[in-house]
């Protein structure tokens, strides 16, 4: 992998990009290994998304994640991606409380994992906490429209913001974020036509997931993309780009019938030791029995 400085995006580079209509890439990534795919890919950055409660652990809403569970994936995306803009996802209901232990919060997973900035869903309800995110010097990233944490109360996964009062309600949170100090804010599962209104009318960049092309930029999950799940329902909104998924379980099902027909391990993949060795080894064995 390419071992040259690669330039890492800021708050400030990612406004520029907006301002040059240059689209800003974003993926999620759980661990190591992803992040690193990440990285030599050349994405803009990288988001540890609290999906991972889904992805990666098997919940069926992003409702159980832990600040403990961020913190854990956060360490191993950072290790697995140095050079890249990591931006981790608060989880359930640790930005609701007083803005004291949100700030608290917010600390522990700045400095116990060492990535760039924060996300936070939700509009005007939560932008006390969000500003004093920015007071003590952690960029804020927004995230409206279908903010899963909120899925008990939505009743599913279901497009947002389709009736007047919830586009208008949507575009006045996209300012009040903007207004609070937000340096971007992503937008999920809207109308095109609602992205492209907040998209002109804030000047922060906004990174859409079923947001439509005018968003400044786009995120996608790592495995919806790489079609790594087993799971076949998805988005409307999800491009799969591989099957790796499908890759995976006929190379699993190759290796077991390998190991069932004796054809694995051959040769090519076993150590050897010199015969006369292993014969005193055996003689040696043989004797201790005796004794
Ligand atoms: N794998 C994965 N990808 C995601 O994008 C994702 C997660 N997990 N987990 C956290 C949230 C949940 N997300 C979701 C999940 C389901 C839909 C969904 O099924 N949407 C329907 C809407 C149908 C409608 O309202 O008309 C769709 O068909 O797009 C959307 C976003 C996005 N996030
Ligand atoms: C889908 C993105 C925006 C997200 O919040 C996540 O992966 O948790
Ligand atoms: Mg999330």
């Amino acid at each position: 992998m390419d071992k040259e400085a690669r330039f890492k995006q800021t708050t400030r580079s990612v406004q520029v990009m907006k301002e040059r209509s240059e689209p800003i890439v974003m993926v999620t990534a759980y661990d190591s290994t992803q992040a690193a795919h990440a990285q030599a890919a050349g994405v803009d950055m990288i988001l540890v998304g609290d999906s991972l409660g889904m992805v990666m652990l098997g919940y069926d809403t992003t409702v159980p994640v832990t600040i403990e569970d961020m913190i854990h994936h956060a360490k191993a995306v950072r290790r697995g991606a140095k050079d890249t803009m990591v931006i981790v996802d608060m989880p359930f209901a640790t930005y609701h409380q007083s803005v004291a232990d949100t700030v608290r919060y917010a600390s522990r997973i700045m400095q116990e994992s060492y990535v760039d900035g924060l996300k936070l869903e939700g509009g005007i309800e939560i932008v006390p906490h969000v500003q004093a995110l920015v007071q003590a010097g952690i960029p804020v990233c927004g995230h409206l429209g279908l903010t899963p944490q909120s899925v008990l109360q939505f009743g599913g996964f279901r497009v947002q913001a389709r009736e007047l009062h919830a586009a208008q309600k949507l575009l006045n949170d996209a300012i009040a974020l903007q207004a609070a100090g937000s340096f971007m804010v992503v937008l999920e599962c809207i109308p095109s036509a609602l992205g492209t209104l907040v998209t002109e009318t804030i000047t922060i960049p906004t990174i859409g997931i079923g947001a439509g092309d005018a968003c400044s930029g786009q995120v996608l999950v790592y495995h919806d993309l790489l079609g790594l799940g087993v799971d076949s329902r998805r988005a409307k909104f999800v491009k799969t780009y591989a099957q790796l998924g499908e890759s995976a379980i006929a190379a699993i099902k190759s290796y077991r019938d390998e190991v069932k027909q004796h054809e694995f391990p051959n040769q090519e993949y076993r150590y050897d030791i010199a015969v006369e060795a292993i014969s005193s080894v055996k003689k040696h064995v043989q004797e201790e029995e005796k004794a």
